[in-house]
């Protein structure tokens, strides 16, 4: 059967034997894969998020901040989700006619296989994320996702909970892949969500083309007649089948044939398409484009907001930590995580914009600014940003909301401190304040060491050389450290001192000196003008 090994399924092909280990390493991770992204531990059956492997995905520099489109396919184990995700894959890297391939291709991608053992765990991504062009000419980034089946024998339920749950909460369209009909109990699982989202019933191998036919029509009319709510129907039914109507923005179904024996019984079934029943194929042809073709395309929208590859990230971290307990999560707290991820996400994208906006004005290639006109700029900037952040919608009410505003403007100020740090860096008199400072040192010592070894005071003129030699020490240490980036706590702590004595000592010494000048040159000119012949002063006086 289709057996793909976890490094067979990329759609690259695989480097030449020539190339070396190193370069080999770099390709590997280079090729279109999937990614897992959360990590079943089959130990004490918690899941944990790959953050790293979900970062590098979601904030490539092209797609970060474009409106998200997830889709997700779930269900039960073994019911050919990652085989249809493939199909998926091939329609989105040829958006043409013949976008499904030749007759002879193995099928590739998620790894998909036959046999009666599970095959996927957690929830794995693909590695390429889509730019599709929208008929509106806006762009979108597409995102596909493949989840670990329900119900297989490893799984306790609360897992199979679990990764339904977080498919569902980030994904904008969700494919829940059943087989032959529609049971009470599969209705039953959508019961917990509270999220506006997409939902499709695609159920495989249907049966009864005679009763329903194969395809959205025929489903839709199957769906309305299992969720509609009668009278006679116990309240525990009618219960369930409101709340799944209320739930999602948008629900439809799709009948799909049964693909044929070699799909679901032949060991050597690699996925080509000239193994698969045409009736299914001509399904299939109509289902793909219906989840991906750029007008169908549903983007991810939480609260009223449309969320960006970059706030999906944080509700993915928001999500996980809620299913991490030993218990399944009351919606209450799901809502809650809802919140805190959307607020946390209105705290990214305004301290976004206040750092591009700082950026333009003292970003690394820009010139040393006066002290006083950056901070101007950062209090407008700051506001700018604290505007943009009220005005984003936020679910949890004000008071919530409040709380991340501090710790924005807390991040905001922060964010000041570190780049008027890089400003003042840039002043050439600040960086040369050591060395300058070290310098005075010496110069002073050496005056006093003098005068007082002349006077017949030995015991200080030691004390000057001593404190004079150490000086110079830290003078050479200074100039190794920032010639060489070594040791560079050193050079932090003779930066701190001299940064010290500057502060303390010369720095009021010279502005005693600048007001006694001012003073003095106050004091002459108003003499001046007072000897003045012919001034009124001078009258006065003579008077
Ligand atoms: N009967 C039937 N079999 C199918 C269909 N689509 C794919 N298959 C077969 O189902 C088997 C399982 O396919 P997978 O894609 O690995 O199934 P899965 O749902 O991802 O399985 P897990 O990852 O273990 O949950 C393969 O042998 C496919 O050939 C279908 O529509 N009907
Ligand atoms: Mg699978």
């Amino acid at each position: 059967m289709g057996d793909f090994g976890k490094n067979d399924n990329s759609l690259t092909p695989s480097p030449d034997e020539g190339i070396d280990e190193e370069e080999e390493v770099v390709l590997e991770e280079e090729k279109s894969r999937p990614i897992q992204i959360v990590l079943a531990n089959e130990e004490n059956h918690n899941f944990d998020l790959d953050t790293a492997a979900l970062e590098k995905i979601l904030l490539q520099d092209h797609i970060r901040d474009l409106n998200v489109v997830v889709v997700s396919v779930a269900g039960a184990f073994r019911k050919g989700k990652s085989f249809l995700l493939d199909f998926m894959l091939r329609y989105m890297y040829n958006q043409n006619c013949s976008w499904m391939g030749g007759d002879d291709e193995p099928l590739k991608g998620f790894s998909w296989r036959g046999g009666c053992e599970r095959e996927t765990t957690g929830i794995l991504v693909w590695s390429d994320v889509f730019v599709v062009d929208r008929p509106d000419g806006s762009k979108v980034a597409v995102l596909l996702v493949d989840t670990q089946g329900a119900f297989d024998s490893q799984s306790t339920i609360k897992d199979s909970a679990t990764v339904f749950a977080l498919s569902t909460m980030t994904s904008s369209v969700q494919v829940y892949n059943l087989s032959q009909n529609i049971q009470e109990d599969d209705l039953q699982h959508l019961q917990h969500w509270l999220f506006m989202l997409s939902l499709m019933f695609l159920i495989r191998d249907w049966s009864y083309p005679y009763d329903h036919d194969y395809g959205l029509e025929g489903g839709n009319a199957f769906l309305k007649k299992r969720l509609q709510v009668k009278e006679k129907q116990h309240e525990e039914l009618q219960n369930v089948r409101k709340h799944v109507h209320s739930c999602f923005s948008s629900i439809s179904c799709f009948l799909l044939p049964h693909p044929g024996l070699n799909v679901a019984t032949n060991k050597y079934f690699d996925g080509r398409l000239r193994d698969i029943n045409e009736e299914f194929k001509k399904e299939l042809a109509h289902l793909v484009p219906l989840l991906l073709a750029p007008d169908r395309l549903v983007e991810k929208e939480i609260g009223g907001n449309k969320v960006t590859c970059k706030d999906l990230l944080e509700y993915f971290k928001a999500y996980i930590k809620i299913y991490q307990g030993d218990e399944l999560p009351h919606p209450k707290s799901m809502l809650q995580a809802t919140a805190e991820a959307n607020n946390l996400t209105a705290v990214a994208g305004a301290k976004d914009l206040y750092s591009k906006n700082m950026e333009r004005i003292c970003g690394g290639d820009k010139p040393y600014i006066a002290p006083d006109d950056l901070e101007g700029c950062h209090k407008d900037f700051r506001e700018c940003s604290v505007k943009y952040f009220r005005n984003v919608k936020k679910m949890g009410g004000e008071e919530f909301c409040q709380r991340y505003q501090n710790q924005l403007e807390s991040e905001l100020e922060k964010a000041y401190i570190s780049f008027s740090k890089h400003n003042d860096g840039k002043n050439i008199f600040y960086a040369a304040r050591t060395p300058a400072m070290l310098f005075v040192v010496m110069f002073v010592t050496y005056v006093v060491s003098g005068v007082t070894g002349f006077i017949g005071l030995s015991a200080l003129a030691s004390l000057a050389n001593l404190v004079m030699g150490v000086a110079l020490l830290s003078l050479c240490a200074w100039a190794y450290v920032k010639y060489s980036g070594e040791f560079r706590e050193l050079g932090a702590f003779i930066d701190q001192v001299a940064d010290t004595l500057w502060e303390q000592v010369l720095k009021p010494l010279s502005e005693q000196y600048m007001q006694d000048s001012v003073r003095q040159t106050v004091v002459n000119s108003i003499r001046a003008s007072l000897t003045e012949p012919g001034s009124k002063h001078t009258k006065l006086k003579t008077h």
